[in-house]
């Protein structure tokens, strides 16, 4: 019966994808009415604002904490409960993840969360990255990225995270594993899921360069699998989205765990030694030293 349900919305939903727009602000300028249509409520927290629209079991979730989406612990909380809220409600099948903040999609970690920090801290911060990046790598639900502004480092990894990337036309945008422009070294399990999407050889030497691709590059490396104008990003997301729900659930949530639980399970085994290496890296003087200075040189520029 589901699958006969699902195979019937998936065709509905690929003849007009912009049915599946009812119920959200997205394609829309005018701020939605209380709670869209279709009896869509909105719901979310402070910094994620989540527009689900029943009809078509696709919600949107909008990461509101400006001015750019820094991932504070906060965030990285409330991303990681609206996800499993949409992942335990049945109605729901897909998630388009996208800003709420101009220019920006995500600028990866908030930096003051482990800048002069206590070890006590940075451990709590990042079990919580690990936790996002799990729920996400590992989600039952189909997850589209439309990345929308700047993409750097735990950005990119929140979108490498979806099932695909819709990412605006715009040279500003750019998109990659930054780390070691800041001193420090991406984690085994954001490699991984690097290689896992630009291959062995493009990750080595974009990790090493701390490599943020303009968006015709991160096409051409597989970084994003579309690039269209900035005012298509969501429509184009919805399109996507409509082409996964065209496959029944069950088939295609056991061929995503086929394809990622190896990766998920490496860092499953060693989670703690994971948090032990983040926390006794980040707390070196030197390494204190170089995020200082970054964060420094960031808020000396501006624009
Ligand atoms: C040790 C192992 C860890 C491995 C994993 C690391 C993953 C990471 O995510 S590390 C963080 C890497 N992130 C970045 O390098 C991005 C830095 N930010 C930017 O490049 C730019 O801000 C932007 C392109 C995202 C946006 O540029 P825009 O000109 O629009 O805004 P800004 O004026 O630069 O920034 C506004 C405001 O926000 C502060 N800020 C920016 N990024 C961060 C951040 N990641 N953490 C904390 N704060 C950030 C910036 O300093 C400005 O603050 P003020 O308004 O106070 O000046």
């Amino acid at each position: 019966m589901a699958l006969a349900s699902g195979v019937r919305f998936a065709a509905r939903a690929l003849l007009r994808p912009w049915a599946l727009l009812r119920g959200t602000t997205l394609g829309r300028t005018e701020p939605a009415a209380g709670g869209g249509g279709d009896g869509a409520r909105r719901f979310g927290s402070q910094r994620v604002l989540v527009e689900p629209d029943a009809a078509s079991g696709v919600a949107v979730m909008k990461l509101r904490n400006p001015p750019v989406n820094a991932l504070s612990l906060e965030l990285l909380t409330e991303l990681v409960i609206s996800l499993e809220k949409l992942e335990n409600d049945k109605t729901f099948r897909g998630v388009i993840l996208t800003s709420d903040c101009p220019r920006v999609f995500c600028a990866g970690l908030d930096l003051t969360e482990i800048c002069g920090r206590n070890p006590a801290h940075c451990a709590e911060y990042w079990k919580a990255m690990q936790e996002l990046w799990l729920r996400t790598y590992l989600s039952s639900l189909v997850l589209v990225a439309a990345i929308n502004g700047a993409c750097p480092a735990g950005g990119c990894i929140i979108a490498l995270s979806c099932d695909c990337r819709v990412l605006a036309d715009n040279p500003k945008y750019r998109i990659g594993l930054n780390e070691t422009l800041l001193g420090i070294i991406a984690p085994f399990w954001l490699k991984d899921t690097y290689v896992n999407t630009i291959g062995h050889r493009a990750s080595e030497q974009a990790l090493q360069l701390g490599s943020l691709f303009p968006p015709a590059e991160a096409l051409q490396v597989g970084l994003v699998d579309q690039v269209v104008p900035e005012d298509q990003v969501q429509s184009t997301a919805l399109s996507e989205m409509a082409r996964w729900l065209a496959v029944p659930d069950h088939a295609r949530q056991l061929t995503k765990n086929m394809m990622r639980k190896a990766t998920a399970d490496r860092l499953l085994r060693q989670r703690d030694a994971d948090t032990q290496n983040f926390v006794s890296f980040v707390c070196r003087d030197s390494i204190q030293k170089s995020l200082q200075a970054y964060l420094e040189k960031l808020r000396q520029r501006k624009g």
